[in-house]
């Protein structure tokens, strides 16, 4: 099924897109510049990996480009909107809406069960109550956990709690998906599913998926792999042809 809300971002456009940001962060005396003028590019309905040596921003690029940091200056789009120019609450809006995150430590309730953990948010998007058991379901069904919609985060594996998450991600059908080091709390076998799942979602709902990790068994599996190194994209690759040419007809 291909996310109708895909379809309002043409495939040309990026997604996401930085330009000539800056973010340094100061504590007492120590002066940090993570991001030194980076510009980047996030096509849309593909998994682009981002990948470099612990420190060297990767973290910090995510959150800023989900919205959840703010520049020190140049400018941020998603989706086409201006994110430097939302107020707070636009911006909470705009990451209820469209966005998914997930991260290292799963961050689930520990008294919820995995259905309810999915449920919630979609709860607080408005929707209703059928509606969000409808995709609650469904999402749990899509990472292979409908046998486990009951268990709670302690009666289930570090796979599967990442799975749930990924289901909670995904029950809001966002259109961009981010995920900080998704796989690094699991063994290989869990790591591999989980970035299966990722792709699988990039291409079966044509959601951009953004991944930062330094897991090198993960390379292989994405669209497209920046590599990054003190705050600069040092090489940007693609591993398949992009979804569409986004060249120009030559005239
Ligand atoms: N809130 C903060 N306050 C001060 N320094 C910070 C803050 N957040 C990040 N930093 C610093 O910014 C630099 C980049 O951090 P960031 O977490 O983005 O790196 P990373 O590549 O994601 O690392 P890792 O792979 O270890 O998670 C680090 O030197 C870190 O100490």
């Amino acid at each position: 099924m291909t996310h109708p809300a895909a379809a309002t971002v043409p495939l040309h456009t990026p997604a996401l897109r930085a330009e000539n940001i800056r973010k340094a962060f100061v504590s007492g005396q120590q002066h940090t510049q993570v991001l030194d003028g980076l510009t980047l590019d996030i096509d849309a309905g593909e998994l682009t990996l981002i990948s470099g040596p612990s420190g060297c921003g990767k973290s910090t690029l995510l959150a800023i480009l989900s919205g959840l940091q703010k520049v020190d200056s140049g400018r941020v789009q998603a989706l086409g909107s201006e994110l430097g120019q939302l107020d707070l609450r636009a911006l909470e809006r705009f990451r209820l809406q469209h966005t998914g995150f997930v991260f290292q430590g799963f961050n689930l309730f520990p008294a919820l069960s995995a259905f309810e953990q999915v449920e919630l948010p979609l709860n607080h998007m408005g929707l209703s109550r059928e509606e969000a058991r409808r995709r609650a379901q469904q999402s749990l069904e899509e990472v292979g956990l409908a046998h486990r919609t009951r268990l709670r985060p302690s009666e289930l594996s570090g796979g599967e709690k990442q799975r749930v998450a990924i289901a909670r991600a995904l029950a809001k059908e966002p259109e961009l998906l981010f995920a900080d080091e998704p796989t690094s709390a699991l063994d290989a076998a869990n790591g591999q599913m989980i970035i299966d799942i990722l792709h699988r979602i990039a291409h079966t709902h044509g959601t951009t998926v953004l991944c930062v990790s330094h897991d090198p068994r993960l390379v292989v599996h994405a669209d497209r792999v920046l590599a990054m190194e003190d705050g600069r994209i040092l090489s940007d690759r693609r591993t398949r042809a992009p979804l569409v040419d986004n060249k120009e007809t030559p005239s």
